[in-house]
C-alpha cells in the first residue's frame, strides 16, 4: 500500500559505516547530504529517493537530524537513529523492529504528530486570515472615495501585519504608500505548477523554518511574542498541505520573493533553489539611506543579487533619520547596554525582493551625517545595541506577515562594527541550545577599523567573563587590548573579504594590521569574492543623475557622443573651460591614509604642469580637505576640489572624466574602479587588493588590459603611470577605444559574486 509521506532527513551528524532503514510504507526521502560520498549524487544536493517498501541503504554513515520536520530519533542498537514522521499515513507499523528498523510506537513521538498537527492547524488559521485580510485590502483600494473607511480598517491592531505599519503618527500618503506596496506583493500569482512538490516543500520548509512558530503564534495576535522562543520544535508538513496552503493563499505571506512569477522561476539558479535559505545581512550602513562609502553599497546591493538567486533576503541597519520608505512594524524590545535598558523599535521596507528592517533608538538619531562619530564608548555602545537587535531580528520582526526565524538562517555581519553578531549568537543562543541551526558569516571589507579600546571595554558587551579571552589581542601597535573584530573572526563560521589579492594580503603584517595571526589561523574558513556592482545605479544607459543639466545616459555604442556630452556638461557644471580635447583625471574616495590623496599630492606639480584637468571629489580628514581646496586655488583654471559627499556628483564624475587615479596605499575591493570601467572611464591604479584583481594593465602590442596598474603607492609610480596613458589618449586614440569597450562590456553585476556568496552561505550552513 503506497502512501506519500515525505520525510526529510538531515545527514550532518551520520557517523555509522553502514546503516539499513527498512520502510514499511512506500516514501519519498528528502536527504541534504552535507558530506561528499554519502550519495553517488554528489555534495549539499537534496536527494529525492523514492523507495519501495522494503529496506533503503545508507552508505558510511549515521542518521542525524531531520530537517524541515524535526523529529527527535530514537537510538538503533547499532548506533543508527532512524526516523519515521508522517500523519495518518498508512504503513506505520509499530511494532518495535530490528537494528535501524523505523519505529514510531514512542510515545514522544506521538506527542510530536500530535503537536505538529496542532500547528498545521495554526497555520491554516493565519491563512485563513491572510484571506480575509486581502479581501479587506481590495474593497479599502476600491474603494478610494470612502476614506474614513480605510483609516478605521488601519485603525485595528490586527491588520499592522499587513499594512506594514500601525503607528497614526505616520502621514496619510506614507500610510497609502505602505498599503499599496504591501497589497501588490500580496497579490502576484503563483506560478503554473510546473514546480515539483520536492521544491514547494523545500521552500516551505525553508522559509518557515523551525520558527513557524513565531510567526503563528504573531499571526494570532498580531504583535509578535518578545520572549525567545525555542526553535526546534517538531514540525510536519506534507506535500498535499503545502498544495492545500497554497490554494488557501500562503503567496499572500510567501510567494512574492519564493514563486512571485513564472519568469522568475525560470530564472531560479539550481543551486540557489536547493540551498534557497534565508539571509539577514546586518550593517552599519546601507545605501541609498546611510553610506559613508563602499560598505553601504554593498549592503544594498548584494541582498538583491541574492533574493534573484531565490533566498530570502533581509537587510538590518540602524535607523539614522525617518527614512520615508521605511514604517514602523510596533513591535518594540528592550536590550540592556552596560547596564541601561534601551528599547528598540523596528521599521520596515520591502523593495526590490529584499526586506530591508531599519532599528530604530534614540541613540542612532544624531549620526546620521556622522556614522561612525562621537567617542569610542558612545559607538560601542550604539553598535552593542544594534547587535543585540539584529541578532533577534529574526524572531520578532514579521516581514510580510512572517518571521524569518533561525531553521535555515545565515547572518551576514560587516566589519568590525557587526562583529559582535557572531559572539552574541554564540554566548547567547547558541552556547544555551537556541539558534542551533543559525549561523554567521562575517566579511572583512576594512581591518584597518577594528573596534580596538582598553581590556576595560569588555564591560560594555555584556558578556559573562569566560568570554573575555576571545576579545584579547596583543599586537606591536595597540599592545594587550580589547578587539572586537578579532572576536567576531574568531567565532563567525566563515569569513568572507572582499578581493582574492586582500585575502592573502590580510596574512601579512602589514596587511593584516595586527590581526594578521589570528587570520592565519583561520585561513581554512576565509575566503576572498570580489564585490559585484548594482548594475542598475551605476549603469550610465540608466544612471538617474545623468538625466538632467546636460548630462545624458550612454551605451557602449553611443559612448563617443554621449561620454563627450556629459563631459561637456561636468566642465560646464564645475566652471571648468568648456574642451573635449582636454583630458579630465578624476579622483573620488574618502580622504585619509588609506586612499593615498596625499600621493595625488605629491605628483601635483607635475599634474599641473600637464594641458589636463583635475577634479577631486572628497572628505574626510580635515587636512586634506583643505589640500583639495588650496589645489583648486592655487590652480583655478584647471582644478577643482569639491570637498564633501555627494552621491550625484560621484556619478556626474564618473561618466565625464576620462580618467580615475586610485593610488590606494591599500584597497580591500574598491568600487569606483569597477564604476569607472562601467562608465568607459580608464582606471590608473595602484597595483594592490582589489585594485590588482580588477584592473589588468593595458599591453599596447596585445591591445589588452583595462587600464594602468603601478607596483608602489608612491607619487613617481603614480606620475608614470599617468604619463602613458595621456598619451594614449592623445596619440593612439583606437588603443584608447578598445581600453574603455573591454572596460564596459565586462560583467561586473553582483551575479557572480552572490553566486560565490551563496556556496560561503552554504558552506556555513552546513559547519557545526
Ligand atoms: N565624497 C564622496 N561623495 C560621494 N560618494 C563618495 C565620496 N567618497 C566616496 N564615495 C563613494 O563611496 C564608495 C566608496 O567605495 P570604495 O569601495 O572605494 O570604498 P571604501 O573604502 O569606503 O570601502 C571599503 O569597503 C568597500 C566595499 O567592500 C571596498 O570596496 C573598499 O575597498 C573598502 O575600503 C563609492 O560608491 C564612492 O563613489
Amino acid at each position: 500500500m503506497a502512501s506519500s509521506l515525505t520525510y526529510f532527513v538531515h545527514l550532518e551528524s551520520l557517523t555509522s559505516t553502514s546503516t539499513t532503514i527498512q520502510l514499511r510504507s512506500r516514501a519519498n526521502f528528502l536527504c541534504r547530504a552535507p558530506a561528499a560520498g554519502c550519495f553517488q549524487r554528489g555534495l549539499l544536493k537534496f536527494y529525492e529517493f523514492d523507495c519501495s517498501i522494503g529496506s533503503f541503504r545508507v552508505a558510511k554513515k549515521k542518521w542525524g537530524i531531520l530537517l524541515g520536520a524535526a523529529i527527535t530519533g530514537r537510538e538503533g542498537k547499532n548506533g543508527l537513529q532512524a526516523f519515521e514522521m508522517g500523519s495518518g499515513g498508512t504503513g506505520e507499523d509499530e511494532d518495535e523492529g530490528e537494528d535501524g528498523e523505523l519505529d514510531i510506537a514512542d510515545d514522544a513521538l506521538r506527542e510530536t504528530i500530535k503537536k505538529s498537527k496542532e500547528v498545521l492547524a495554526m497555520q491554516k488559521g493565519l491563512l485563513r486570515q491572510i484571506a480575509e485580510r486581502r479581501k479587506l485590502i481590495s474593497s479599502i483600494r476600491s474603494d478610494v472615495v470612502n476614506t474614513e473607511l480605510g483609516k478605521t480598517s488601519y485603525s485595528d491592531n490586527s491588520d499592522s501585519f499587513l499594512s506594514g505599519q500601525n503607528s497614526s503618527t505616520e502621514a496619510d500618503d506614507e500610510e497609502e504608500y505602505s498599503r499599496t506596496n504591501i497589497f501588490d506583493r500580496h497579490h502576484k500569482k503563483i506560478p503554473d505548477e510546473e514546480e515539483n512538490s520536492v521544491t514547494d516543500e523545500l521552500l516551505i520548509a525553508d522559509i518557515i523554518g523551525f520558527s513557524r512558530k513565531t510567526s503563528l503564534e504573531s499571526a494570532e495576535t498580531v504583535t509578535v511574542s518578545p520572549r525567545p522562543l525555542k526553535t526546534s520544535e517538531p514540525y510536519i508538513l506534507k506535500v498535499e498541505d503545502f498544495e492545500e496552503l497554497k490554494e488557501e493563499g500562503i503567496q499572500g505571506v510567501n510567494s512574492e520573493r519564493k514563486v512571485a512569477s513564472n519568469e522568475e522561476n525560470k530564472s531560479f539558479h539550481p543551486l540557489a533553489r536547493e540551498n534557497v535559505m534565508n539571509v539577514i545581512l546586518a550593517a552599519a550602513e546601507c545605501a541609498p539611506w546611510s553610506k559613508t562609502g563602499g560598505l553601504g553599497d554593498v549592503s544594498s546591493a548584494l541582498p538583491k543579487a541574492l533574493t534573484k538567486r531565490g533566498h530570502r533576503v533581509m537587510v538590518v541597519a540602524p535607523r539614522y533619520e525617518n527614512y520615508k520608505e521605511a514604517h514602523d512594524i510596533g513591535v518594540r524590545q528592550r536590550y540592556k547596554v552596560n547596564g541601561q535598558d534601551m528599547e528598540v523599535a523596528y521599521f520596515h521596507a520591502y523593495i526590490d525582493g529584499v526586506d530591508f528592517v531599519f532599528v530604530d533608538s534614540p541613540i542612532f538619531h544624531n549620526h546620521k551625517d556622522d556614522i561612525y562619530g562621537g567617542d569610542r564608548v558612545d559607538i560601542l555602545r550604539r553598535m552593542v545595541l544594534f547587535c543585540k537587535a539584529a541578532v533577534e531580528v529574526p524572531w520578532h520582526v514579521p516581514c510580510g506577515g512572517v518571521c524569518y526565524g533561525d531553521g535555515n538562517l545565515v547572518f551576514v555581519a560587516n566589519d568590525w562594527h557587526t562583529a559582535l553578531l557572531p559572539v552574541y549568537l554564540k554566548a547567547y543562543y547558541r552556547d544555551h541550545g537556541l539558534m542551533l541551526y543559525a549561523r554567521c558569516v562575517l566579511v572583512i571589507h576594512n581591518i584597518a577599523h577594528q573596534g580596538r579600546g582598553p581590556l576595560e571595554d569588555f564591560n560594555y558587551v555584556d558578556l559573562p567573563s569566560n568570554y573575555v579571552d576571545l576579545f584579547k589581542q596583543f599586537d606591536t601597535m595597540g599592545g594587550n587590548h580589547f578587539n572586537i573584530f578579532a572576536a567576531g573572526l574568531k567565532t563567525a563560521d566563515r569569513v568572507v573579504t572582499v578581493s582574492h589579492a586582500y585575502s592573502w594580503e590580510l596574512k601579512t603584517p602589514e596587511g593584516g594590521w595586527g590581526l594578521h595571526g589570528i587570520i592565519s589561523e583561520i585561513d581554512w574558513k576565509l575566503q576572498g569574492i570580489v564585490n559585484g556592482i548594482d548594475a542598475k545605479d551605476w549603469n550610465p544607459e540608466f544612471d538617474v543623475y545623468l538625466q538632467s543639466d546636460g548630462y545624458t545616459n550612454y551605451t557602449v555604442e553611443t559612448l563617443d557622443t554621449g561620454k563627450a556630452q556629459c563631459k561637456a556638461a561636468l566642465q560646464r557644471e564645475l566652471g571648468l573651460p568648456v574642451r573635449d580635447d582636454v583630458p579630465i583625471i578624476s579622483f573620488i574616495g574618502r580622504l585619509d591614509h588609506q586612499k593615498g590623496v596625499d600621493i595625488i599630492g605629491d605628483a601635483m606639480p607635475w599634474i599641473v604642469s600637464q594641458d589636463v584637468q583635475l577634479i577631486l571629489l572628497g572628505a574626510g580628514r580635515h587636512d586634506l580637505e583643505d589640500m583639495l581646496r588650496r589645489f583648486e586655488r592655487e590652480n583655478h583654471d584647471k582644478v577643482r576640489g569639491w570637498v564633501g559627499f555627494s552621491v550625484k556628483m560621484a556619478h556626474r564624475i564618473t561618466a565625464g572624466a576620462d580618467v580615475l587615479m586610485m593610488p590606494s596605499r591599500f584597497e580591500p575591493c574598491g568600487l569606483n574602479q569597477l564604476y569607472a570601467m562601467m562608465y568607459g572611464t580608464v582606471p590608473v591604479v595602484h597595483a594592490v587588493g582589489g585594485l590588482k584583481d580588477t584592473v589588468h594593465q593595458f599591453d599596447p602590442y596585445k591591445e589588452t588590459g583595462l587600464g594602468w596598474a603601478f607596483e608602489r603607492a608612491e607619487a613617481n609610480m603614480l606620475i608614470d603611470a599617468l604619463r602613458n596613458c595621456l598619451k594614449t589618449y592623445r596619440n593612439y586614440k583606437s588603443s584608447w577605444k578598445g581600453l574603455q569597450r573591454r572596460g564596459m562590456t565586462q560583467d561586473l553585476s553582483w551575479d557572480n559574486a552572490a553566486q560565490r556568496y551563496e556556496e560561503v552561505l552554504v558552506a556555513a550552513k552546513y559547519q557545526w
